[in-house]
């Protein structure tokens, strides 16, 4: 699977770190335009996957492929400036630097080739980006002074703010509560509705189940089963995994 249907594909993709087998021979395809969940117990190396398909780390064989051309062995902002943002679970915000700059930071790696590169046009996309996530009051605010909710929704200003046409979120919603869940799960949908591809790692099953379109179930590495979310979360065997009760 390659090309405009899923323009982010990954082969046979595969990292050990001493005896761990993080991620093993892993295929995947993100559908174009759709929201992919990545879901799996703790370990599972969904993280993992994130960092070998953004630069972050290096896989020990296979591929990863954005509209055909490999990503492996460019670097993290190489990714970035191809169109594909993420986020992290730490968030790594700036935390000395205020709400404005932070947002303005992830517009910062160049002009994107398919973007007005000018000043004027970056700073109208960074209000809009803190508009959108209610940030625009706090603006001057540091990042350190946020609470820990507004501190999420800086983290999705900044995947905003880049305009990048694939997400790779980490843990986006985790710690919300159900009113700023709410809020997270309109952004996403807005997003989806401008043609954003999205994968998304999650474990609130709720909020998989009302935003995603696939999932992906993976577990020590391996993904054991990619389809329709109501099929994966009802399947009795993933849900054993999911919550620790198999047989070693
Ligand atoms: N840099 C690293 N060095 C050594 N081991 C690592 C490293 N990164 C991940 N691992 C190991 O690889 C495995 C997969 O980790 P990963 O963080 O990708 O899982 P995950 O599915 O994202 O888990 P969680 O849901 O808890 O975030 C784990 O056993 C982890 O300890």
């Amino acid at each position: 699977m390659s090309g405009a249907a899923h323009p982010l594909v990954c082969r046979d993709l595969s990292i050990s770190f001493g005896g761990v087998k993080a991620v093993q021979g892993v295929s995947l395809a993100l559908p174009a335009g759709k929201v992919l969940a990545l879901v799996g117990p703790n370990g599972a190396g969904k993280t993992t996957l994130f960092n070998l398909v953004t630069g972050n780390l290096r896989a020990d064989a296979g591929e990863a492929t954005l509209d055909g051309e490999s990503l492996l062995g460019l670097k993290p902002w190489q990714v970035a400036r191809r169109g594909v943002a993420r986020s992290f679970q730490d968030l790594r915000l700036f935390t000395h630097m205020t709400v404005r700059e932070n947002a303005m930071s992830a517009t910062e790696r160049g002009s994107w080739f398919w973007q007005a590169g000018d000043a004027k046009a970056r700073a109208a996309r960074v209000e809009e980006a803190l508009a959108a996530t209610g940030l625009s009051d706090l603006a001057e605010s540091r990042a350190v002074d946020l609470a820990y909710a507004e501190r999420k929704f800086l983290s999705m200003a900044r995947i905003l703010a880049a305009e990048a046409r694939i997400w790779l979120l980490d843990e986006p919603a985790s710690g919300l509560d159900l009113s700023s869940r709410q809020r997270f799960a309109g952004l996403l949908r807005a997003a989806n509705a401008r043609g954003i591809t999205i994968c998304l790692i999650e474990h609130n099953l709720d909020v998989v189940a009302e935003l995603a379109d696939e999932i992906a179930f993976l577990d020590r590495g391996v993904v054991l089963a990619v389809g329709e979310p109501q099929a994966i979360l009802r399947d009795k065997a993933l849900a054993a995994i999911y919550f620790g009760e198999r047989a070693a």
